[in-house]
């Protein structure tokens, strides 16, 4: 009688990386002991590892969640079921959108690790637009993405049993606390981890004391807490997005769980939005400025159109949902999703300005003064979307506030 014996944790190296690599035959037998391993994980949870080929230049990627968030260290346990969460997200989306996602090659819930498609030839979204760059298939990539995840996990498709079981499978209890904390608590009130510049604590006070405000953030924290309708990817900012100009692939899923229909599109919007405001202070001269900021804007439009257009096909074609053809259903649904939308946009905007985790895009702004000038109008804009979410019924009402900002 054989025994499998499972293997046990531990955060791998460059050496020890390949004994997770070589059995997958991923490299031919010649290959195998000519490969280059680079740690090159930038982000704030995991170790993400590159190996080449250094004759065939095949490439794949070896991503292991560490049992405590690496940004922070040990101080901060962090639950390793997120690789595992991470991989059956990857799989999840290549059945409806196989087109923008690293292919899985192989996954291992005990040692935490995700082996995918290398995605080197790409760029991470918010880099190519710190720099100016344009990618003319991103919002209609992004669109379909949200939407067919979205259609294809709800009740509105499937039976409720298989809904339900799927609800169970992406509980992620260690993972949307850190969104609770981070996106819908922290910035809100006066807490240590909190990251800004003194300068701003007027404007911080501001948010910290307008009651309106926080009673709408109670609103919008409470539907990200209860409201199970779709599996999000739930961090789907420009940091999770690789891109060149004939391709875009949604990394990153470990944040996955069933939360508000709008909340995926709410960060994409809102990571644009601070990239058009930091672009006044980044763009080389005034007519690339336009030229970005304007790109930026109409890549928000086209990205609520194609959702609102992928949904609505799906719905009227799929939908299983016994309200399916009631009049006004449908609509009232997108509506609500949008306008919640705009109140979680208001609220990434702010706790990537005043929170823990910061963006590029306005932190790299070198001058100080200018800095702190679109940092306090970044918390203007969190702010007005937030308190107005319910009085827009139109995408370009948002871009026109952004614009104006
Ligand atoms: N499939 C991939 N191909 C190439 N590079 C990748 C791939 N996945 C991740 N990376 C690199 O690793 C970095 C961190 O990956 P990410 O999944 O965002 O980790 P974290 O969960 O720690 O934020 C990315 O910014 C990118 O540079
Ligand atoms: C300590 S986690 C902070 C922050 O990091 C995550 O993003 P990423 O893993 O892409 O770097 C997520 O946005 C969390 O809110």
């Amino acid at each position: 009688m054989s025994v499998q014996v499972r293997p046990t944790y531990e955060p791998l190296n460059e050496l020890t990386v390949l004994d997770v690599v070589k059995p997958l035959d991923f490299f031919d037998a010649s290959e195998q002991n000519q490969l280059h391993v680079r740690e090159i994980g930038d982000g704030n949870l995991n170790l993400v590892f590159h190996i080449e080929s250094a004759t065939s230049k095949k490439a794949l990627i070896v991503k292991q969640a560490l049992p405590y968030a690496k940004v922070v260290g040990e101080s901060w346990p962090l639950t390793l079921d997120r690789a595992r969460i991470e991989s059956d997200a990857l799989l999840k989306e290549a059945e409806s959108v196989p087109h923008l996602v690293p292919k899985v090659l192989f996954s291992d819930s005990a040692l935490a690790v995700t082996v995918m498609e290398d995605l080197s030839d790409h760029v991470i979204l918010r880099k190519g637009l710190i720099e100016g760059q344009i990618y003319p298939q991103l919002a209609e990539d992004i669109g379909t993405f949200a939407a067919k995840t979205a259609f294809y996990s709800s009740d509105f498709y499937l039976h409720p049993f298989e809904k339900k079981e799927q609800v169970r499978k992406f509980s992620n209890p260690e993972l949307c606390k850190i969104t609770e904390d981070l996106v819908f608590t922290d910035p809100f009130f006066n807490i240590e981890t909190n990251d800004f510049p003194a300068e701003l604590q007027p404007d911080v006070d501001r948010i910290w004391n307008d009651k309106e405000l926080l009673k709408e953030v109670a609103q919008l924290r409470l539907a990200f807490l209860t409201k199970a309708e779709v599996l999000l990817h739930g961090d789907l900012h420009s940091g999770s997005i690789f891109v060149k100009s004939d391709s875009t692939k949604v990394i990153d899923p470990e944040f996955a769980f069933y939360g508000p229909a709008g909340f995926d599109i709410a960060h994409f919007i809102a990571n644009l939005a601070l990239n058009h405001l930091s672009q006044n202070a980044h763009a080389k001269e005034p007519f690339h400025r336009d030229s970005i900021q304007s790109y930026l804007l109409q890549t928000i439009e086209k990205t609520w159109e194609t959702y609102r257009e992928t949904f609505t096909q799906l719905w009227n074609e799929k939908a299983t949902d016994p309200f399916a053809k009631t009049e006004g259903v449908l609509e009232s649904f997108l509506q609500k999703t949008f306008q919640e939308a705009i109140g979680f946009a208001g609220c990434e905007i702010i706790r990537r300005t005043i929170g823990l985790a910061h963006v590029a895009d306005l932190d790299s702004i070198s001058k100080r003064e200018v800095e702190l000038f679109y940092k306090k109008t970044a918390l203007e804009l969190g702010a007005k979307l937030i308190k107005n979410q319910r009085k827009l019924t139109n995408i370009t009402e948002l871009t026109d506030w952004i614009r104006g900002a």
